[in-house]
């Protein structure tokens, strides 16, 4: 029996395997430093940072052009998850980065919600403005959003964190709230504790995604934990962008010690190493942790899902079936 969780820290553009973008490449005639899967997976093993990291990314999905190819992404990280114990997954994706390649809205709602319908597991959109194209530019991204309304069930801040801080997101968040959107946001990746705070106050956010560095102020720990404002962490994620310089020392442990609600996610899997269920791997091996603490974090994981409660209490029974088992 797998262990049961939600994942809730995803980019679905992070999930597109050197297999499919070569495929996807040769469907649709577009050019690749390299054919070769073997070889493009070798250029993901040593990103200085998250910029690295993202120049990589954004240049890979100018494969993604059509309904299908959004769809066939979709369904194969579904398929995945499902094998990996994954019940519910809150999907991120980025249409910013679709519509600079000249891909309109509705191909990729399209795509991703046909995936999404026909799933094995229950699964939403989460729409994310790229932070480092500014404040003004996820407003008018969310404007045009509004009419595939039905497709996205909240929204949330990516890509390049430093430089970039939250209170620049303010009135596209409160667009957000008045559309009954549910509000997350990275912050506390590479920015510091006051991009955490900030992401709190300005943008109303009901989840930080990453966090780690609000364990520098004891101030913010003490109110993320009282608040039991879940924190979506990516162990393997953090080491491949070198935020943590090695899996034994991430501060995974420490976050459950301080009573936070933090969560294990696996956010771009094609590039750091695996899937969540890798990720859960790791925390055994590498930081020894036990089934008590993997059954608090898949716990963490589905009181900080955006699902109902007796959706809820089903999942927390079943975790606790697996403890039990
Ligand atoms: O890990 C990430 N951090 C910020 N932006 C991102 N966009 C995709 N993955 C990431
Ligand atoms: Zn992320």
């Amino acid at each position: 029996m797998t262990l049961p969780l939600a994942e809730l820290h995803l980019h679905i553009e992070g999930t597109l395997e050197a297999d499919l973008l070569v495929t996807l490449a040769r469907r649709n005639g577009v050019p690749l430093p390299s054919y070769d899967p073997t070889e493009l997976t070798a250029r993901y093993a040593d990103f200085a940072d998250l910029q690295a990291f993202l120049d990589v990314y954004y240049a890979n999905l100018a494969v993604l052009r059509t309904e299908q190819d959004f769809h066939d992404l979709a369904a194969a990280y579904l398929a995945r998850a499902a094998a990996a114990g994954v019940r519910r997954a809150e999907i991120f994706c980025d249409p910013q980065t679709h519509l600079r390649n000249g891909v309109p809205l509705e191909v990729m709602f399209g795509g991703l919600s046909a995936a999404l319908a026909e799933a094995p597991v229950s699964a939403d959109l989460i729409v994310c403005f790229l932070r480092d194209l500014g404040g003004d530019a996820a407003e008018d991204l969310l404007r045009q959003a509004l009419p595939f309304r039905e497709h996205f069930i909240g929204v949330g801040l990516d890509s390049a964190e430093v430089g970039y801080p939250p209170r620049l997101f303010r009135a596209a968040y409160e667009i957000a709230a008045a559309e009954g959107l549910h509000r997350v946001a990275h912050a506390g990746e590479e920015g510091g504790p006051e991009y955490v705070r900030e992401a709190l106050d300005e943008l109303g956010v009901e989840r930080i995604d990453h966090g780690n560095r609000a364990l520098e102020d004891p101030d913010l720990v003490a109110r993320l934990r009282d608040e039991r404002v879940p924190l979506t962490v990516c162990p393997l994620s953090n080491v491949a962008l070198k935020g943590v310089p090695r899996i034994e020392e991430h501060p995974l442990p420490r976050m459950l010690e301080l009573d936070l609600v933090v969560t294990v996610n696996s956010d771009d899997p094609a590039y750091f190493g695996g899937g969540i269920d890798a990720n859960v791997a790791a925390l055994r091996t590498a930081l020894g942790m036990t089934d008590d603490d993997l059954a608090v974090l898949a716990a963490n994981s589905f009181e900080a899902a955006f699902i109902d409660d007796d959706d809820r209490a089903s999942r927390l029974a079943e975790v606790a079936a697996w403890r039990a088992r």
